[in-house]
């Protein structure tokens, strides 16, 4: 790659190629033209603060990203970058500068090295000879486009539009690719132009009454003597009849219909007499016995103090929930663009790619061009997201069908199953074991804990929290509720 271009071999060239392909901006052009690229490329490599592109100056090179991060700022020298909390950043796989080729040839920003950068150049000569003016032709036409598609913008003329398509250009995103750590307070806005995005809410689950409650529901259920103390209700045992009916979408009112029988039999003069029992501090029987804790005795781990009192160490957890989904032709970062700053919700908010194209144009930019006939439809885009605590109770019923899907699964399909091929992998340091994203409520106290991720989040969110996917409690075993499987996989 630091070979001079006209130096490079065609076996060279090819290999150049073919290391190029983790760039998204070199791979999205046809292969003839990546092949032309790969002969006129230079490598070149700078420190950090080093600015690439002033503002304003004649532009003579475009380039691709090869490693490290730059800055495109709106001053001459690049500083801006470094004292902005959220600077436009551009990273490996990224291009730029072919603005200022094209004309009217001078550089409309500023780009600077935020780190040691590497990077692909390609001069003006070959720029234009291999024709990458009218792929980039191309792509501002789709930009206007999508956007000319767009009901918010129907009454622009193409003039304004085509001001509006220069202000961003087109980012790809896998699926489960991270857009934005958080758009609540992200400078830019984003149009979806093709696929959809995920909103979620990293919700710390131990600040929430309802999780507190649930908890200790689930628990009394491994010890109700010692946990008393801990709420102010009917006895540990209504509760656990009442938790233990609700846990599973599934009621079994065969009770019910033998209590009305006998009822009717004892009318009719009938001589049966066996009484069932359906009242009092028992489940009905045909609800059968619920797992038994291996742990009988008064559950004993660290407990942290919260709002509502104290919470075990372990059970204090975060789960990331899913509350929008944007889809193609929607914007994010809009939604309360129109309300003044005090009655913002500011919970920060994660934007994850589920397949997605994005335009992303920065707030002020987008505000300095937008009338108020755009405005006023701006409104239409106001979305409440729900409180916390609606997403902790929504997260904790799915929960509840997950689990119960999951045993459902296990009892019809698992026996059923080939065992699948697990290969073996060497065991390595740091690599945390996927199941440990379930918290299981029956293994609190155990001594060997799984070692859960750390959520990395900045402080001033949240403290370091472990995520979970789902939580599973002490329950009844799926068996017993179905009767009509007694064995896994077979019907009787
Ligand atoms: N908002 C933006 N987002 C990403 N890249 C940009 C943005 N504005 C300008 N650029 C790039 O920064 C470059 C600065 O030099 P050019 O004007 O030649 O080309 C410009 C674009 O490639």
């Amino acid at each position: 790659m630091q070979k001079l271009p006209s130096w490079r071999t065609e076996p060279e060239i090819q290999a150049l190629y073919n290391l190029l392909q983790v760039l998204n901006s070199y791979r999205n052009y046809s292969e003839p033209l990546q092949l032309l690229l790969a002969r006129v490329m230079r490598f070149e490599r700078f420190g950090r603060r080093r600015v690439m592109v002033k503002k304003g100056q004649r532009g003579n090179s475009f380039y691709f990203i090869y490693m490290g991060t730059v800055a495109v700022t709106e001053d001459e020298d690049g500083s801006s970058a470094f004292l902005d909390p959220h600077p436009t950043l551009l990273h490996k796989g990224d291009c730029f500068g072919e603005l200022g080729l094209m004309s009217p040839s001078v550089r409309r920003a500023t780009v600077v090295c935020m780190e040691e950068t590497e990077f692909l150049v390609v001069d003006r000569e070959d720029f234009f000879a291999n024709k990458l003016d009218q792929e980039f032709q191309k792509d501002a036409q789709h930009r206007f486009e999508f956007f000319r598609k767009m009901d918010l913008f129907e009454s622009w003329s193409d003039e304004k539009l085509w001001k509006l398509v220069t202000l961003g250009k087109v980012e790809k995103f896998s699926y489960g690719q991270l857009v934005l750590k958080d758009f609540i307070e992200s400078p830019s806005i984003m149009f979806v132009c093709k696929g959809s995005c995920e909103v979620l809410r990293l919700i710390d689950l131990g600040t929430s009454p309802f999780y507190y409650k649930w908890i200790w529901q689930h628990l009394e259920l491994i010890d109700d003597t010692s946990l008393k103390t801990h709420l102010n209700e009917p006895s540990p045992v209504e509760r656990f009849k009442e938790f233990q009916i609700k846990s599973y979408p599934v009621q079994d009112f065969s009770t019910l219909k033998l209590k009305h029988l006998q009822k009717a039999w004892e009318q009719q003069g009938s001589s049966f007499s066996r009484r069932i029992k359906t009242s009092g501090n028992t489940l009905p029987k045909t609800l059968g016995p619920k797992i038994k804790s291996r742990h009988p005795h008064s559950l004993e781990c660290p407990m942290i103090n919260t709002e509502y009192g104290e919470l075990p160490e372990e059970a204090a957890v975060g789960a990331y929930i899913k509350i929008h989904t944007v889809e193609e032709g929607e914007t994010v970062g809009l939604h309360q663009i129109l309300l003044p700053e005090n009655q913002r919700d500011m919970r920060p908010l994660v934007l994850v790619s589920l397949g997605a194209e994005v335009i992303r144009i920065r707030r002020e930019k987008f505000w300095e061009l937008i009338d108020s006939e755009v405005k006023e439809k701006l409104y239409r885009f106001q979305i409440k997201y729900p409180s916390d605590e609606d997403m902790c109770q929504k997260f904790l019923q799915e929960n509840s069908w997950n689990i119960f899907r999951k045993d459902l699964m296990r009892l019809l399909l698992k026996p059923r199953q080939r065992p699948s091929f697990i290969p073996i992998r060497p065991k390595k340091k740091g690599i945390y074991n996927p199941k440990s994203l379930v918290l299981d409520l029956c293994s609190l106290d155990k001594e060997t804990k799984p070692c859960y991720p750390i959520f990395m989040a900045p402080q001033k969110y949240l403290p370091p929290l472990r995520i979970v996917q789902a939580i599973t409690a002490p329950r009844y075993k799926i068996q017993e509720l179905l009767p009509q499987y007694k064995n896994a996989g077979v019907l009787v």
